[in-house]
């Protein structure tokens, strides 16, 4: 029997008032049809407590533009969810911010992509969109609640992401998540803004090395191949990967999607993770445990001895794994080898 995902992200909303250009839900102002209504949201919220106690992200589009977005983030912190929230800032003022506290959310996250208003503009293409970030920030600070900076990585941000660690560290984050580029949704359009896979191969080794003097938590998402360097990294050095040594990197693996965590697009769909168009199935119409536990696509990424190409011989596999999403962006099959890794694997 499959364990319980222990993290969920949920895009309450598919509507936003910004339309970034690397948006994996190429999200607009204007919503899609068959958003779940507000009963839709609760009876998901029971059907997650039923079947553990995952941290929950409401996600988006922008959870803010939902109207009843404290509503359904109250309901779910009194029935003892962990809830965070993923946010691109610009609407957090003082007002929100105090009942972002007030519901009970533990953790907000706000994107930056630059460490300049020049560069996170241009992204998100609304000037402006930086200084929000900043002030939403700000807003989050008055009002005691612990956040944290999630930066995509894409030619244009790579050469700002010490920047934006720094500037992260100055604000007070609790953490900087990194998250590399898919070329999913309005994404696709960026794809040759994806850095080369030897860059993505420099930019984990820096990560590795910020790991043991940034003074606060750092984790990189979606980009499983980091698990595998910092076995390398590791090794090299004599360091036995202990939680004593590297923290909560030491009990996880590269991807979690559909082992434990999945994404619940805004209408119920069920997908592995937000970047892999692979059906599950909708909360409409199936249970959540049924979907979760019963759906081919989850039991296909449960199970290692599925994986193709060189994924499927690597001995970094039950640890890295590859990206899915980046395999069925170039292949069209979820199974296939990840094609941004350098790693020859020594089994050949
Ligand atoms: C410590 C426990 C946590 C773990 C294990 C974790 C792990 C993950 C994983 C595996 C993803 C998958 C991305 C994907 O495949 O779509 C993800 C996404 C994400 N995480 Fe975390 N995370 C944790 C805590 C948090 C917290 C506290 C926040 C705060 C807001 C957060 C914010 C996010 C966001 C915004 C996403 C992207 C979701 C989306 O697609 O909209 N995470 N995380
Ligand atoms: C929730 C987080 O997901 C990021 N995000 C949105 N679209 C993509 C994509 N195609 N690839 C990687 N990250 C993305 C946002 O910038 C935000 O930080
Ligand atoms: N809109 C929020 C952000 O930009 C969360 C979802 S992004 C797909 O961070
Ligand atoms: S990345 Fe976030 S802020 Fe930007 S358009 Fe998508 S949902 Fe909106």
């Amino acid at each position: 029997m499959a364990k319980p995902p222990r993290l969920i992200a949920w895009e309450t909303t598919a509507g936003c008032n910004l339309s970034c250009k690397h948006c994996r839900g190429s999200s607009t102002e204007k919503k899609p049809e068959g958003e779940l209504t507000t009963r839709e949201a609760l009876h998901f919220i029971d059907e997650i407590k039923e079947m553990g106690n995952p941290i929950l992200i409401l996600s988006g589009g922008e959870p803010l533009v939902r109207d009843d977005i404290f509503e359904i983030a109250k309901y779910a912190t009194e029935k003892g969810l962990r809830v965070a929230m993923a946010t691109n800032g610009t609407l957090v003022t003082d007002e929100m911010a105090e009942k972002i506290k007030s519901v009970g959310i533990q953790r907000v996250s706000i994107s930056l992509d630059g460490s300049s208003p020049e560069t996170h503009d241009d992204f998100r293409c609304m000037p402006g969109a930086f200084e929000g970030a900043l002030s939403g920030i700000e807003n989050l600070k008055k009002a005691g609640i612990g956040f944290q900076i999630n930066p995509t990585i894409t030619k244009r941000t790579i050469g700002e992401i010490p920047a934006i660690l720094d500037m992260a560290k100055g604000l007070g984050a609790d953490a900087l998540h990194i998250f590399l580029l898919v070329p999913t949704g309005r994404g696709k359009e960026l794809e040759n803004d994806e850095i080369p896979p030897v860059e993505y191969e420099r930019i984990l080794n820096w990560f590795y090395d910020r790991q043991k003097d940034a003074g606060i938590q750092l984790k990189a998402t979606c980009a499983p191949h980091y698990f595998r360097i910092m076995r390398q990294r590791a090794e090299k050095e004599g360091i036995e990967i202990s939680v004593k040594t590297h923290g909560y990197e030491a009990m996880t693996k590269g991807c979690l999607g559909g082992t434990g965590f999945c994404f619940v697009s805004s209408t119920g769909d069920v997908f592995p993770c937000g970047y892999l168009p692979a059906l599950a199935g909708n909360i409409k119409e199936q249970s959540f445990k049924d979907i979760w536990e019963n759906s081919k696509v989850f039991n296909d990424l449960r199970d290692v001895s599925k994986l193709k190409g060189k994924c499927g011989i690597c001995e970094y596999n039950t640890v890295c794994g590859g990206c899915r999403a980046r395999a069925y962006a170039a292949t069209g099959d979820y199974l296939e080898e990840e094609p941004y890794c350098i790693y020859v694997p020594k089994k050949q």
